[in-house]
Parts: structure tokens; sequence; C-alpha cells
């Protein structure tokens, strides 16, 4: 749905890689809105499609390998549109970006203080003096608890979570409107998770900036998310509010990834665990839902040959009708 404040809207947008010279859809006809002042969660397996997307928003494949289509509209420009200079103007400067290994993301030679102050003498006009302030500010803004000494340091002295704040510094340096942060907490130990996810939501809130966070843990997204779409198979099965897809959760991956989630009250041999894999791109099925193979006792005649997108509350949209039927196979669900 069009709302005033839907400043990014990603349409109809599909990313095909060259493979042995034929190209294959790595994400189909993905739709999707985010909004200021809210974060937005891609969730799903590893190899259904999340960086890609990421990497598409922000332009950051060879054209001569990749093929993209439909129109992903940032404040009024397309952004597919644009040619790599076009593209420098946003990236840093309106898009900012937080990679999942910061180790490599920073110049191991640099120290800090230039690393940050890079990105505003690209994008902004602001003396020597101010950018150090502002560095100073940035790195207070994250976290750090002593910037003079970080802002001096090289990547090497600093641990994994501090490296990672120093990240999410750049990526704000120039106020963005929206944020994309894949996996930004995956190499972090459970207690920096935290704190690095406080940071970005006290940065969303802030800035009033739209974040979309990339990840495969059910346990991030319902620590931050407002809004969540679900990705299986370069497509987006499930999409809607935080709280619908937590408390009704619909299409059978959605539902699937839930059961597999640690929880506290739950064994871990108890663990459900998802059948097989996610098919990769030469063998992704063309017809029929493509998590079908995974959930093998629903019987064909459920699924909808070319599966859509239906809304079952406001908000709130399902691929496939095979969501009114699906069953567990211990809550009755028949093999067949
Ligand atoms: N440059 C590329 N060339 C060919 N195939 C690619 C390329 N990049 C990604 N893929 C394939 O596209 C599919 C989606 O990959 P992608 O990395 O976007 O998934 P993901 O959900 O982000 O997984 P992960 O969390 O492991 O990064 C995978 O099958 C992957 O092998």
């Amino acid at each position: 749905m069009e709302t005033a404040n839907n400043f990014l809207r990603i349409k109809d947008v599909s990313t095909a890689f060259k493979i042995n010279g034929q190209y294959y859809d790595a994400i189909s006809h993905i739709n999707l809105e985010v909004h200021h002042d809210e974060i937005l969660a891609i969730v799903g397996e590893s190899g259904c499609g999340k960086s890609t997307l990421a990497t598409t928003i922000m332009g950051l494949h060879d054209p001569s390998e990749t093929h993209i289509t439909g129109e992903i509209d940032f404040e009024d420009t397309d952004l597919l549109q644009l040619d790599d200079a076009g593209y420098n103007r946003f990236r840093g400067a309106k898009i900012g970006m937080i990679f999942q290994d910061p180790l490599s993301a920073l110049n191991p030679l640099k120290r800090i203080e230039d690393q940050i102050s890079e990105v505003m003498t690209y994008h902004t006009s602001l003396s020597k003096a101010a950018k150090h302030d502002r560095v100073l500010e940035l790195l207070n803004q994250v976290g750090i608890v002593n910037p003079q000494r970080t802002a001096r340091q090289y990547p090497h002295e600093l641990s994994g979570g501090m490296r990672q704040r120093v990240i999410i510094a750049i990526a704000i340096a120039c106020k963005p409107d929206l944020i994309i942060a894949d996996e930004p907490t995956t190499a972090l130990d459970v207690t920096i998770q935290a704190q690095i996810l406080d940071v970005l939501r006290d940065i969303q809130r802030e800035n009033h900036a739209g974040i979309i966070l990339i990840t495969h843990d059910l346990g991030v997204v319902a620590e931050t998310a407002d809004q969540v779409a679900v990705m299986y198979a370069g497509q987006i099965v499930e999409k809607g509010s935080a709280k619908q897809i937590f408390d009704t959760p619909e299409h059978p991956y959605t539902r699937s990834l839930l059961r597999s989630m640690p929880q506290l009250d739950n064994q871990q041999d108890d663990l459900y665990v998802i059948k097989g894999n996610v098919p990769s791109l030469q063998k992704m099925p063309t017809k029929g839902d493509r998590f079908a193979p995974r959930i093998p006792w629903v019987p064909a005649s459920a699924h909808e040959a070319d599966p859509q997108m239906h809304e079952v509350v406001p908000g709130h949209w399902v691929r496939c009708t095979c969501y009114q039927t699906f069953q567990f196979p211990d809550e009755g669900g028949v093999t067949v």
C-alpha cells in the first residue's frame, strides 16, 4: 500500500546472474516498501536471495554478468536507471550499507578517523575541524566509550564489536535516509549482537532512517523489526508487520522457520529441522510453489500452479493458497 512516507519502493524487481552463458533469476518479482522510522527485516535461509536484493538496491552488480529488471524508486529516482557516477551520489550519502564482516570492510592501513572522514570528504564540504568533531560525535553515537582514543587507532587494535560500531559510524556519517544492514551481527557473540542491534534501533530513531535488516536469524528479527519479509528461493513468500508474522504466520516456510527457531522453553533436540535444501539457481522450479518439495506430505492440489501473493488481512501478504490447509505431520498433515 502506498503511504506518504514510503520513500523506497521496490517494484517487480528480478536479478538474474549469468552462469555458463545463461541467465538464472536469483530474485524474482520482488515488491517491497520501506518507510522512514521503520526497520524492515528480510529473513530466509542461506541462498534465498537476501544479499542479492541488498546489492541490487545498492547497484553493486556488474551489468555484463547480471540482468536486472523492475524499478527501485528511492526519493523520486529510479535507482536502476543510474550509471555508476549517479549511484555514487547516493551510496554513502543517502544510502548507507553495513556488511557482515567488519574487518574486510575496513582498510587495515588507515586510522579509524581517516576512514570515517573519507565518506564526508566525498559527500560534504565540511572543514577538517568539523569532520573531526563529527567523527567523535559519531563514535559516541555508536557507543564507543573513548572516541578520542578509538579515532586514532587502526582496525586490528579493535575488537569485533568495536569494528562493527565503526562500520555503522561510517554508514551513518552523512545521515542516510536508508541503511541496509546485511547480517550485521552474524560474526559477533550474543551479548555484542544485542548491543549492536540497540545501536541500530537508536540510530533509526534519532535519524528517522528506514533500515533494511537482512538476517537468517529470527531471534534478531523478533528483537528489532517493525516489518518482516520472508524470502524463499528468490521470492517473497510472506510479508507483514513483525506482530503478524510472529503471532499468525501463514506460509508453510515461515511456519517451518519459526518452528526451527530455538526457544528458551524448548530442548535443543526437540528442534524442528526443515528437510532438504534451498534449490540452486539452475534447479529453481519454474512451476508451482517453490517450497513444495520440502513439504512433500502436502498434496499438489493444495498449491497454486503459479503462486500469487494474497492479502489475508490488511498489510499481511502470503504466497500460494496452500497456507489455508497446511498442517505439520504432527498436527494431522498427511503424507501423500
Ligand atoms: N554473482 C553470482 N553469480 C551466480 N550466482 C550467484 C551470485 N551471487 C549469488 N548467487 C546465487 O544466488 C542465490 C542467492 O544468493 P544470495 O547470496 O543472495 O542469498 P542469501 O540469502 O543472501 O544467502 P547468504 O546468507 O548465504 O548470503 C544463491 O543460489 C547463490 O549461489
